[in-house]
């Protein structure tokens, strides 16, 4: 996903016209004693000083977002609360605090906030990312989970995954041969869309990726929240523009997903085996779906799963470029377990333990959802004592538990080495890690998100000579970091990409030399 201008909010507040003033005043005397009938009830977590009628939005714009909260939490503790106009926010910062939310409560925090991008783009939450805590949102996690993303199902899309990649490196190679470097972050950017994409519609999509992607970028340019949702009152008058942005983006996706509909709708597909299916099949044929909630669920899918994992991969590969000997050690152990007569295949991941270690380490380092996804409160509960009302948002800081100097030695050093010999996964289950979160949202994607980084890390590590541009070394290779709804390299990975094995070894995997990969679905 794109990133997010969280100084949006803030240019729009230098804007306003004399009738914006008067109208914000008024909205703020509102907010003020609807603020205090709201503190009026309990006893509230900790938190910095607040500004009028903004609140904490200032602390928000300032610098990355993960990092500000981190800090914050360092002298307010690991449960804070920040009032962000209208919205009440608390954000959590370490493993106890995850394991209270995320598991001893889960039940109540297992829902989400309302706001305009939901209701103008997603049906008021009929999809699954936004959907709040009801029935719908527990039949949709079960056709994910037994169907759209099984492991089965995970598996059929094996040769697709091989096939993309192998097309992607095609194309890397015949630049490397020529002696161009790629854009490592855009290439892996268009692999996982492509692929994703793929995965959803495997047949017929070519004519509509175009369109779908600049659907996409439209979507993943819109913010968490917008000036509406923190001054509701305000949001008939748009101020940001928003609401017009979000309609026009809601119509035409609705249109495109209506052709591509129809279109299927119109191919016999009965006849049709379990591996020639793809997510829009199993949409459309799953019953008690609205045509409305299948575009929807469409829609979560491909920029949950593209940026997330086209990062995670960008950023492992960062880490192996900055650290030599960490690259060697990966590179001895593809060398030992595959040898160099034949190329990766996804059933030796699970004998590469070094692997999976840099992917764990990754992920913890550079967790791609640093802020998670908000959840919101259900019912008013506890939480370590302090009093948590109905609807507050809540986030976890994914970031600043996979850091936090108290769990972690070294905390920021990049060392997979920790993880050898470790109990400690990221699937959910360990509380010092949660890239993937946990309990009820738990990221349903996580299995084809850890096969598809495992698989890439290896095959690009053993079967590609890597290369930094003439006059870098690893010293040169930053880690800046763009926010957004996902966090990106701030700046281009450019890398010159040959091959490192013997020739026919490409050739009998089908990688049939350089740039002709055969191409395997209709994209
Ligand atoms: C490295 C890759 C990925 C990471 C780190 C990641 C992480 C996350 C996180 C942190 C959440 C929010 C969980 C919460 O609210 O507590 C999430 C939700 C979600 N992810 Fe992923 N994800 C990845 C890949 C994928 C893939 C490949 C897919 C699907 C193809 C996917 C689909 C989803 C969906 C649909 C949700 C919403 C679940 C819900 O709200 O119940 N993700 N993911």
């Amino acid at each position: 996903m794109g990133e997010t201008n969280m100084e949006g909010p803030v240019a729009i507040l230098r804007s306003w016209s004399v009738h914006t003033v008067a109208a914000v005043v008024f909205v703020y005397v509102l907010l003020k004693v609807f603020t205090r009938v709201r503190h009026k009830s309990g006893r509230r977590p900790p938190g910095p000083p607040s500004l009028p009628l903004i609140g904490h939005l200032y602390h928000l714009t300032q610098g990355l977002p993960h990092h500000t909260l981190a800090k914050m939490a360092e002298k307010y503790g690991s449960i804070m609360w920040l009032d962000v106009g209208a919205l009440s926010v608390v954000v959590v910062s370490s493993p106890d605090m995850a394991r209270e939310i995320l598991k001893t409560q889960d039940h109540i925090f297992a829902s989400r906030p309302s706001g305009l991008t939901i209701e103008y783009l997603f049906g008021q939450g009929q999809d699954l990312l936004f959907c709040p805590l009801n029935d719908h949102l527990r039949r949709v996690r079960k056709v994910f989970s037994s169907q759209l993303l099984s492991q089965q199902r995970i598996d059929s899309f094996k040769d697709l995954r091989r096939d993309m990649l192998f097309k992607t490196m095609a194309k890397a190679f015949e630049e490397g041969h020529a002696n161009r470097y790629i854009n490592f972050s855009d290439v892996m950017h268009e692999l996982f869309i492509t692929t994703t994409t793929a995965m959803v519609f495997r047949r017929g999509a070519g004519a509509h990726i175009q369109d779908f992607t600049e659907i996409l970028m439209e979507m993943s340019n819109s913010e968490w929240f917008s000036i509406g949702d923190i001054f509701p009152l305000l949001k008939p008058l748009d101020l940001d523009g928003q609401v017009k942005r979000l309609k026009m983006a809601g119509e035409k996706s609705s249109k495109l997903m209506d052709s591509i509909i129809d279109n299927r709708l119109k191919e016999k597909t009965k006849s049709m085996s379990y591996e020639e299916e793809d997510f829009l099949d199993v949409l459309l044929t799953t019953s008690g779906f609205t045509r409305d909630q299948v575009k929807f669920l469409i829609m979560d899918i491909v920029p949950a799963g593209g940026d997330t994992t086209s990062g995670t991969v960008v950023w492992g590969m960062t880490e192996l470029l900055r650290h030599p000997n960490i690259m060697e050690r990966l590179q001895s152990e593809l060398d030992d377990v595959i040898g160099k007569e034949r190329m990766v295949e996804e059933a030796d991941l699970r004998n590469l333990e070094y692997l999976q270690a840099v992917v764990k380490e990754t992920l913890r380092l550079h967790p791609p959802a640093m802020l998670g996804v908000p959840h919101s409160s259900t019912e008013a509960t506890k939480v370590a004592g302090y009093d948590i009302p109905a609807n507050t948002w809540v986030i976890v800081n994914i970031h600043a538990i996979s850091t936090d100097p108290k769990v972690w030695e070294n905390p920021l050093k990049f060392d997979p080495s920790r993880f050898l010999n470790s109990r400690i996964d990221v699937r959910g289950q360990h509380y010092e890690i949660l890239p993937f979160s946990s309990g009820r949202r738990l990221c349903p994607g996580m299995n084809l998100a850890l096969v598809s980084v495992a698989y890439t890390l290896a095959q690009l590590v053993h079967a590609c000579s890597i290369s930094l541009p003439e006059g870098l070394t690893p010293l040169d290779v930053d880690v800046e970091e763009t926010f957004g709804l996902t966090v990106g390299k701030r700046n281009p990975l450019n890398l010159l990409l040959t091959r490192r094995l013997p020739s026919d070894v490409y050739h009998k995997a089908g990688l049939n030399g350089i740039g002709q990969s055969r191409i395997p679905v209709d994209t």
